[in-house]
């Protein structure tokens, strides 16, 4: 099931996530809603295998918020897509005016774009414990990390959130950010529905899904979150 990251083959990474299912097993299988198949029992060993959680749902679903709290417990390296096209659009590189006009009309930026920029992260990297938030966006985005990266995500989470909860979080965000208005939100919500629920559905299928009720305050979230985490033996960053 799981194929090694060639192209990051220089990295020291633990091995595959393995859930000690004797540990707080309730809380584990009440932190999520869709039955998700338990990976076997053991510890993570130094190993070149990357772990890498897909962080879904949209637009001001609290995906950054709850990937913070995250990486402080668990020791991820947060690569937030979205964060990485904004650098680059920052860096005045080639493609900065493209990503800036796709990231305005909500739209989603070329897959192999944001793969590569993502696989550079991933490769100046020294951990191998991985948030990937915000991506994939797309069935599109999806293949293209499969294809490029040559890896799967071991675990996917996915932030539920009403359509009216996101948009106000998003227009109260404060983060002078371009896409932040109604207008581009709007797109934001129709393209969400369009292009990334079908891969929240693909993940679900998989068995990879840990669907989190996303309303609430953030530690209350987080409750649901932490227990996901907790159950993987990872080693001491
Ligand atoms: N549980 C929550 N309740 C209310 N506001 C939240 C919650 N989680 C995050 N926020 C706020 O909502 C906005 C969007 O959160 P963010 O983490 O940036 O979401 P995303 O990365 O999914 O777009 C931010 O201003 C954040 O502080
Ligand atoms: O893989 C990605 C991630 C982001 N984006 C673009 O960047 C915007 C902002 O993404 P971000 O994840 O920062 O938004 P959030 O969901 O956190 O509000 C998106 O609307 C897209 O236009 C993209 O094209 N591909
Ligand atoms: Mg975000």
């Amino acid at each position: 099931m799981w194929r090694r990251v060639a192209s990051v083959s220089h990295l020291t990474f633990a091995q595959k996530s393995i859930v000690n299912k004797d540990v707080c097993k309730l809380k584990f299988w009440e932190a999520f809603s869709t039955g998700i198949p338990r990976k076997e029992k053991g510890t993570f060993q130094r190993d070149k295998t990357p772990f890498i959680t897909f962080v879904l749902g949209g637009p001001g679903s609290g995906k950054g918020t709850q990937c913070m709290k995250i990486v402080e417990n668990f020791g991820f390296t947060h690569l937030s897509a979205g964060d990485i096209l904004r650098r680059e659009i920052a860096s005045n590189s080639a493609d900065g005016t493209m990503i800036l006009d796709t990231i305005k009309e909500g739209k989603i930026v070329p897959s192999e774009l944001t793969v590569k920029l993502i696989q550079k992260e991933m490769e100046s990297s020294d951990n191998y414990k991985f948030l990937i938030d915000g991506f994939p966006r797309s069935e599109d985005n999806r293949i293209a990390f499969e294809q490029i990266i040559g890896a799967e995500p071991d675990i996917v989470l996915f932030f539920d959130c009403p359509e009216d909860e996101m948009m106000k979080r998003v227009l109260n965000r404060n983060q002078g950010r371009v896409d932040d208005n109604i207008d581009t939100i709007k797109k934001r919500l129709k393209v969400f529905s369009a292009l990334n629920l079908p891969v929240v559905k693909y993940y679900l299928e998989r068995g990879k899904l840990y669907k989190i009720n996303a309303v609430g305050t953030v530690d209350e979230i987080y409750k649901q979150v932490y227990p996901l985490f907790a159950q993987f033996n990872f080693e001491q960053v």
